[in-house]
């Protein structure tokens, strides 16, 4: 049994961890929100989860890194300088960043690494979630994720060729672009299609989440994993074993 403290509490994705925390048999060791006490949180904690938002990133690594505990990085919205602040605690302690934790994404990324590096880039790539009009970022974390898949397999640069936004004139889409469309509304939990899009065919890859459970399962399932792992960046792929 780990103690698993949760960044984010209250909201929608902590009462989701909170439930699956107790239904795997862990103990939740406390929660914080906007203007908790994180470093208590860590020194009372096994483990650290945070599904809160990106301005808390830092504060929450340094928390993790004070108490010598791992955390797993569930938040989205990430930009470059909080990927290197990842990178530098994953020194000191073990760090788990995913932008997408259950089960099913973290399959679909590895078949759309394989169908991008089959497929030559005459086939293009379109990538296209929705998600409750609550949702703040865009594209979402998943999404991303899936295009990395993509340019892993294509061996390309996500960076340098992904397309999103498209509004207006916008003139032919560019070879090897890997595109992006967001959809917000309603209540939905997490939808997302991989469209390959060919001469005359098309492949789609979806995953469809019912609720936030699979998402909350894979963080305690991640988080019990990275307890007692040497300091490190991991992955979903290395706590499912894929
Ligand atoms: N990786 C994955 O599998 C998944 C990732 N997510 C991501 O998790 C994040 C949270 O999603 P969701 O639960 O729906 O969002 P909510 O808005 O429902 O919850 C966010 C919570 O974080 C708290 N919070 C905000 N700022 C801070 C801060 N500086 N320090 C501590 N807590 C803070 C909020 O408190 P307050 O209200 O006081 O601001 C709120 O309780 C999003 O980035 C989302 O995209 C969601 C689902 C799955
Ligand atoms: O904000 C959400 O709700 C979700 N966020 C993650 C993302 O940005 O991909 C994961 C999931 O799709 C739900």
């Amino acid at each position: 049994m780990a103690k698993i403290g949760i960044i984010g509490s209250e909201g929608r994705m902590g009462h989701a961890l909170a439930q699956a925390i107790a239904a795997a048999g862990h103990e939740l060791s406390g929660g914080v929100d906007k203007g908790g006490d994180v470093a208590g949180l860590a020194d009372r904690s096994d483990a650290l989860v945070d599904f809160s938002a990106p301005s808390a990133l830092e504060s929450n690594l340094h928390a993790a890194i004070g108490a010598g505990i791992p955390i797993l990085v569930g938040t989205t919205g990430l930009e470059e300088r909080h990927f290197a602040a990842i990178d530098g605690a994953a020194r000191a302690v073990p760090v788990l960043q995913t932008g997408n934790t259950s089960l099913g994404v973290t399959l679909l990324a590895h078949l759309v690494q394989q169908a991008a590096s089959r497929l030559g880039n005459e086939w293009d790539i379109e990538i296209v979630e929705m998600h409750h009009r609550m949702k703040v970022d865009a594209p979402s974390g998943t999404a991303k994720l899936l295009g990395e898949a993509a340019a892993r397999g294509r061996g390309i640069d996500l960076a340098a060729q992904s397309e999103s936004g498209r509004d207006g004139h916008t003139g032919a889409r560019a070879k090897g672009a890997i595109g992006f469309a967001a959809l917000r509304g309603g209540t939905v939990a997490g939808e997302h299609s991989v469209i390959l899009a060919g001469e005359d065919e098309r492949i789609i890859l979806s995953h469809s989440a019912e609720n936030r459970s699979i998402f909350a399962r894979g963080a305690v399932r991640g988080a019990s994993w990275l307890i007692g792992q040497p300091p490190a960046r991991y992955r979903m792929e290395d706590v499912l074993g894929l």
